[in-house]
């Protein structure tokens, strides 16, 4: 299955599914787009020979249209499935009902608590003794998807939002690949309502 990632920034999570699907016959990445320029990401996918652009938002004078060249440049490239790997910019039901099932997305914390931008942030904040990660289906609802798998992180006493990210994206190097791989072979998918996972 031909796989596309979208990006805004470092790409540690593309990166881990670079390294997954590296001579998978499941799974093959065809295509990286980021929001954003000169991000390492970029680079990343680059030095795996992996064909890469930049769609940046700000050429759009409106969501709709910035996922209108996205979605072109996908189909374009014969994607069938689609990965948010830090992709910071909200879908639109545009982009979302196009895409439905076939497009994932990987959360720092364990849906549904601590949605939003800062999980890793929150999470801290709240107290909370485990958080994790989460990889769903992405719904217009943001982060409010079927979830496909997570796995959790304890908190401990002295951990910091950088020592706590730094233990959360090795969960997440594992569950992310994982899920993909599950997808792209037909193992899970969504049901047709859009509302359960199917195994
Ligand atoms: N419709 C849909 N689209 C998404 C786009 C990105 C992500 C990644 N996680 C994200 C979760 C939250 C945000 C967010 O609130 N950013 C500040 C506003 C940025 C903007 O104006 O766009 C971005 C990405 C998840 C989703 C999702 O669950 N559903
Ligand atoms: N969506 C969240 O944004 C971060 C992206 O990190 P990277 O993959 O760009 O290193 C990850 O924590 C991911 O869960």
């Amino acid at each position: 299955k031909r796989v596309a990632v979208l990006i805004s920034g470092n790409g540690s999570n593309l990166q881990a599914l670079i390294d997954a699907t590296k001579g998978s016959t499941i799974a093959e990445i065809v295509l990286v787009i980021s929001n954003k320029d000169n991000v390492k990401g970029l680079e990343r996918a680059k030095l795996a020979n992996i064909t890469s652009m930049v769609i940046d938002h700000k050429l759009h004078n409106s969501r709709e249209s910035f996922e209108q060249q996205l979605d072109s440049a996908l189909t374009c490239a014969g994607v069938d499935f689609v990965c948010l790997a830090g992709f910071m910019r909200v879908l639109t039901g545009y982009f979302v009902s196009r895409w439905r099932g076939r497009l994932i997305n990987l959360h720092p914390s364990l849906l549904p608590a601590f949605k939003g931008a800062d999980a890793i942030g929150d999470a801290l904040a709240a107290g909370v003794r485990v958080t994790g990660c989460s990889v769903h289906f992405v719904e217009e609802s943001v982060d409010a998807g079927v979830i496909i798998s997570q796995a959790a992180v304890p908190i401990a006493i002295n951990d910091t939002k950088e020592t706590l990210a730094e233990k959360i994206h090795t969960a997440e190097h594992k569950i992310f690949p994982q899920a993909l791989l599950d997808l792209a072979a037909g193992k899970i998918r969504l049901n047709q309502e859009g509302n359960r996972l199917v195994t």
